[in-house]
């Protein structure tokens, strides 16, 4: 009997990456590292800085304040107005930098406003998005550090399906700070023992590079980039693109970067939604407990 999840179109396919139930599991996790915690007088709080009014944002923060409450990490949000200025935001971020509730936080990107600045202003040691300049450097030098969510997210929903990674070859599609660069760093650790080629859209033969890989992510914003006929068979394949497209509804709907015939040829296929985007949501959640366990006394 094939197990569960093998089947699309009616046709033998890839086994699915369910981040919604690893998502799940890390809660589960989780739950019990924040009870020690307050055994030791300890609450994790995440901060959230949220600029403006786009539903997607919206929805992300939501889902992030949710997910705390389930394991017991306290809110603390901070929901701006659109059309506030990096000075105020910049002040929030120093508040949240002396809040001794707040053990952790994060400013929900895009902000409209200068990233840069106000990434480089939250403390490193309460920086659960692992994207500040000194936590990234420390990425870069291999040294520990909190590392961003959604890079470790993948190579995490990698690891509780069994999917090698040491040896492997690993073609990144997209080379942005959030996903792409990072993974390429993590993914070559020692640990990890990958080797990466890090492409984008600018990519010649793209086509040829994905061909080759045991493992392909794709992170770059383009819907569909990768379709079936550039997928080696039995490839893992992990869509963590997200566009908005119009499907006439005035909503529009969200479209990953990973065609849908790349289930009939891949291994394995983290779906999109359900697949990357509850991990990055898990390693947040780890993030903010470990920053907790660090700051304990
Ligand atoms: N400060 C940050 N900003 C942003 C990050 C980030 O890591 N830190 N990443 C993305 C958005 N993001 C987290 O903030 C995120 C993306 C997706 C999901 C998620 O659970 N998605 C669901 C589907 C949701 C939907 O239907 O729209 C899924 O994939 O199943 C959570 C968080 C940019 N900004």
């Amino acid at each position: 009997m094939l197990p569960a999840g093998r089947w699309k179109n009616g046709g033998v396919t890839a086994t699915r990456l369910d981040g919604q139930a690893i998502l799940k599991a890390i809660k589960d996790e989780l739950r019990v590292r924040v009870a020690a915690l307050a055994e030791r007088g300890v609450v994790p709080g995440l901060g959230t800085v949220l600029v403006g009014d786009d539903p997607g944002s919206r929805w992300y923060v939501g889902a992030k304040h949710k997910d705390c409450a389930e394991i017991g990490i306290t809110s603390i949000r901070r929901d701006l107005p659109a059309g506030t200025g990096l000075a105020e935001v910049l002040s929030v971020v120093r508040e949240l930098n002396d809040d001794p509730a707040c053990t952790g936080f994060i400013v929900q990107q895009p902000t409209g406003l200068d990233e840069f600045a106000i990434l480089s202003a939250v403390d490193p040691a309460k920086d659960v998005d692992g994207l500040h300049p000194t936590n990234l450097g420390w990425l870069v030098l291999g040294r520990p550090a909190p590392l961003p969510c959604t890079p470790v997210g993948c190579v995490e929903l990698l690891r509780r399906y069994d999917v090698p990674v040491a040896g492997a070859k690993v073609v990144v599609v997209g080379r942005g700070i959030t996903v792409g660069r990072p993974l390429g760093l993590i993914l070559t650790r020692r640990a990890e023992n990958a080797t990466v080629t890090l492409c984008h859209t600018g990519t010649r033969d793209l086509a040829s590079e994905v061909r080759q890989a045991d493992i392909v992510v794709a992170a770059a914003g383009v819907p569909g980039i990768i379709t079936g006929d550039m997928v080696k068979p039995g490839a893992a394949v992990l869509d963590v693109g997200v566009s908005r497209v119009d499907d006439g509804s005035g909503k529009g709907r969200v479209a990953g970067d990973v065609a849908d015939d790349v289930w009939d040829v891949a291994g394995y296929v983290s779906p999109n939604p359900g697949g990357v985007g509850p991990m990055t949501r898990a390693l947040l959640l780890s993030n903010v407990v470990e920053a907790a366990e660090r700051g304990a006394p």
